[in-house]
């Protein structure tokens, strides 16, 4: 039997409960519901916000709910604590046609039986009220609305979701600004926020400089629900871009160079603005072992992965060795999920580098920990090899060209060549592609084979 179901002690009493058979049909099928392959066994409220009244033409609830799920069988079926996502739940009448994609379902029973709910940052009127809110610095409950000292944001542009596959949802908004409401949310300072701030302070115009933020204030903790940037108008992201070269059978290492000096820029910055550690030997054994563990996880998660497990695990090893004879390596703050769908070119030819929440799977004070910045470079050099995989077109070469160059241009802007560093840059390359095997055979399992190409070539080493 399910246990729980959503408590029904918030304003207006009986409609979050009424909402609970719909929820558990529609947030597991979401692209940005992280718990994918467990059941949903309940949920709790972890908040209710009325932002417009629920008997209104459009009635309008910011839901913080905590989806309870099952542990796989081979997990033991164990109860987790579960996740806690943030909803904009819309209720009318009926739905017009333009809003048929956003459907939750019909409530059947509670203040809104008879209306139709529905995910709410499809609506326009919606999307306005969040925007209105950040511009006037608004509190309402527990929510709180920032604005940045110096912007300033204009009323009544209007809003459009964004329809690319996300880990969140974004809302543009008259192509001046974007809000990226975050789905899966925790407690405490969150890096999508944290580091583009540092940056602004800092001067780094890689990054789009936060106009807005919205949080909630909940049990004496601040949690980071939503960030409001500038809109880079016209510009494109890496990934499609070099997949358009990759089809014309054109090179990529201009660009890639170019990206590689990017990066770098964002590295010095975040050097500059926050702190920075030598990680010794204990940390770096600690590092080499997380990286051991995951593989291990991945290795149990997926089967396929098995059979190279211990040809991976021979990267970590030496990393670990190295360690042992006293390397020391420096860390900083550094993106943490950086691949090409993270860098867009402007129509003008400039690199900008977006989302530095971090590998979303992660706790949040782990992706805050200092880390080497050749993390990020392995990430953009695993993405080159996406895009060679991926393609229609094999361009010979092609990734090789491209993953050069980046570590060229990255050296010649300040970086530190990753390529003088061979044991470390395998290590997090193949901790990356470790990861990407987990996170298809979540997401995508018909994307499976792209990393595990990559597997099978990095569980050979190298003849030295
Ligand atoms: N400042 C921006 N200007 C233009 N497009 C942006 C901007 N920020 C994000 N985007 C677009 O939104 C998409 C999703 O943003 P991202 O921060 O990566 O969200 P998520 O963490 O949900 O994947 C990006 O791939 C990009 O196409
Ligand atoms: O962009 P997100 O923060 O949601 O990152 C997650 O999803 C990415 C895919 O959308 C995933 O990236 C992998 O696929 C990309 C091509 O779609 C490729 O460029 C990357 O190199 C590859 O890692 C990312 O790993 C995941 O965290």
């Amino acid at each position: 039997m399910p246990e729980a179901v959503i408590r029904t002690d918030t304003s207006p009493p009986g409609l979050l409960a009424s909402l609970d058979p719909l929820l558990r049909e529609w947030l597991p099928r979401q692209r940005w519901f992280a718990g994918k392959g467990r059941p949903v066994t309940g949920f709790s409220l972890v908040a209710a916000t009325e932002l417009l009244p629920a008997d209104s033409r459009l009635g309008l609830h910011h839901v913080l709910v905590r989806a309870h799920q099952r542990h796989t069988p081979a997990g033991g079926g164990a109860q987790e604590p579960g996740d806690c996502y943030q909803l904009l739940i819309g209720t009318r009448e009926a739905l017009p046609p333009r809003l048929a994609p956003a459907l939750i379902g019909h409530v059947t029973e509670g203040p809104a039986a008879g209306r139709t709910a529905y995910d709410a940052l499809y609506d326009t009127r919606p999307a306005e009220v969040l925007l209105e809110a950040l511009r006037t610095r608004a509190r309402i409950g527990g929510l709180r609305f920032e604005r940045a000292p110096d912007d300033v944001i204009r009323a009544g542009l209007v809003p459009r979701l964004m329809t690319a596959e996300q880990s969140n949802s974004s809302v543009v908004y008259g192509d001046t600004f974007i809000l990226k409401v975050l789905r899966r949310i925790v407690p405490g300072v969150n890096p999508d926020l944290e580091l583009p701030l540092a940056l602004a302070r800092e001067g780094c115009p890689r990054v789009p400089a936060p106009a807005g933020w919205m949080v909630a204030d909940l049990a004496g903790r601040t949690w980071v629900l939503g960030v409001l940037q500038p809109y880079l108008q016209g510009a494109t992201d890496g990934w499609e871009l070099a997949l358009r070269e990759l089809a014309k059978g054109e090179d990529f290492a201009a660009e890639a160079r170019a990206l590689g000096r990017a990066t770098a820029e964002v590295h010095t910055a975040l050097a500059r603005a926050l702190p920075t550690v030598t990680l010794g030997h204990a940390q770096a054994r600690q590092l080499a072992d997380g990286m051991t563990e995951r593989l291990e996880a991945a290795a149990r998660a997926v089967p396929l992965l098995r059979s190279y497990a211990p040809g991976l695990r021979t990267a970590f090893t030496a990393l670990a060795d190295l360690a042992s004879e006293g390397r020391a390596w420096s860390a900083q703050r550094v993106h943490g999920d950086l691949h090409l769908g993270q860098c867009l070119r402007s129509p003008d030819g400039e690199w900008s580098l977006i989302d530095f929440e971090g590998e979303p799977a992660k706790p949040l004070a782990e992706r805050r920990l200092p880390q080497p910045a050749v993390r990020d470079v392995a990430g953009m050099l695993r993405s080159f090899d996406y895009a060679a995989h991926s393609a229609d077109v094999r361009v010979p070469g092609w990734a090789e060209s491209c993953r050069a160059a980046y570590c060229t241009g990255y050296a010649e802007a300040g970086g530190h060549d990753p390529r003088t560093d061979p044991v470390l840059l395998r290590a997090y390359e193949t901790d990356k592609a470790v990861y990407e095997v987990l996170y298809e055979a979540r997401h995508r399992p018909e994307w499976l084979e792209v990393p595990l190409a990559a597997v099978r070539r990095l569980s050979v080493p190298e003849p030295a």
